[in-house]
């Protein structure tokens, strides 16, 4: 757990919180099968070196994506700023201290949603806050629920369970859940993943406009190079596995508030996508000929 300090505050505030992130030579290696049984069996593996050597400073207030092929270890490295993986090597540091576990210093949302299928809209919320600050006052409890609720436009489904809601109002809900703890950073695996089109390009708006609010450090991975291009300040991609390690940082220049129409009229637009376009068929080839070659 991070021994930085969190405090719940108005979610429609511009929050002066930093949350400077800083990931030092990490590495992580997934441990092999090298028992006497696997090796019997010829099922032994050795040592998996996902990712090698990572360095990133993430500054406060900043929005941050990782894109790379498939498989490259995006959310092995993910997992380890939220705690939920070891690092094997190098290390993690939240505002200077080390990430050993999870906190309430960082909301996750997931790709498939996570929420609490027994539980109501406002339930999942209030368990998450409840969690977090068990000392907090039901007035204060009541009113941050609410916010959030509103915030992510899901003011009138508060009584509704999980199976009742599409997929785009699941996850506006996991959205809503991961920013009622006031983590200093927002971490988000695929968010858009599981949605259709339309859905998918309605909540990028939603995030965009919740992040013109708030300004929380946002780290997200995606596989979509519209997605990145509109909601991102640096974009970080990455080469394939193993030993996965940062290509290149895109910096990304658009105004804000962003809108789809208005950034893909700037004039550097296509050259950035051009340009990541090219990283991800080039890595993603390689790894469909070092396939065809074992
Ligand atoms: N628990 C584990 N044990 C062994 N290997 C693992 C484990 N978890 C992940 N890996 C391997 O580490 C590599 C990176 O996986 P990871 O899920 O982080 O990739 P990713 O870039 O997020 O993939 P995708 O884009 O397909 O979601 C893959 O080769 C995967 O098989």
């Amino acid at each position: 757990m991070s021994l930085a300090p969190t405090n719940i505050t108005e979610p429609s505030a511009v929050r002066s919180q930093t949350a400077q992130l800083s990931i030092r030579n990490v590495t992580k290696v997934f441990p092999g099968k090298k028992d006497l049984f696997s090796k019997l069996t010829g099922k032994a593996r050795r040592n998996f070196v996902a990712i090698e050597d990572i360095n990133l400073e993430i500054e406060p207030n900043t929005f941050v994506s990782i894109i790379g092929p498939s498989g490259c270890g995006k959310s092995t490295l993910l997992n380890m700023i939220a705690g939920l993986s070891s690092i094997s090597g190098g290390e993690i540091l939240l505002n200077g201290y080390p990430i050993t576990g999870p906190g309430p210093d960082r909301g996750m949302v997931f790709q498939n949603y996570a929420l609490m299928p027994w539980m109501t809209v406002e339930e999942n919320l209030r368990f998450a806050v409840e969690t977090v600050n068990p000392k907090m006052s039901k007035k204060n409890r009541d009113r941050i629920i609410k916010e959030h609720i509103q915030l992510v436009g899901l003011a009138g489904a508060e009584k509704k369970h999980p199976h009742e809601l599409s997929g785009g109002m699941r996850q506006r809900v996991g959205i809503a859940r991961a920013l009622a703890i006031n983590p200093q950073i927002l971490l988000m695996d695929e968010p858009f993943g599981a949605l259709d089109a339309l859905t998918r390009g309605f909540l990028q708006e939603e995030v965009e406009r919740i992040w013109e609010q708030q300004r929380k450090t946002v780290i997200m991975i995606t596989h979509s190079i519209e997605e990145a291009l509109l909601l991102s300040d640096r974009i970080i991609m990455m080469t394939r596995g193993p030993a996965a390690r940062i290509d290149e940082i895109l910096e990304v220049p658009f105004p804000r508030p962003r809108k789809r129409e208005t950034i893909e009229q700037h004039p550097l637009y296509h050259d950035l996508k051009a340009e990541m376009e090219s990283h991800l068929y080039r890595e993603t080839r390689a790894v469909e000929e070092a396939r065809i070659q074992r």
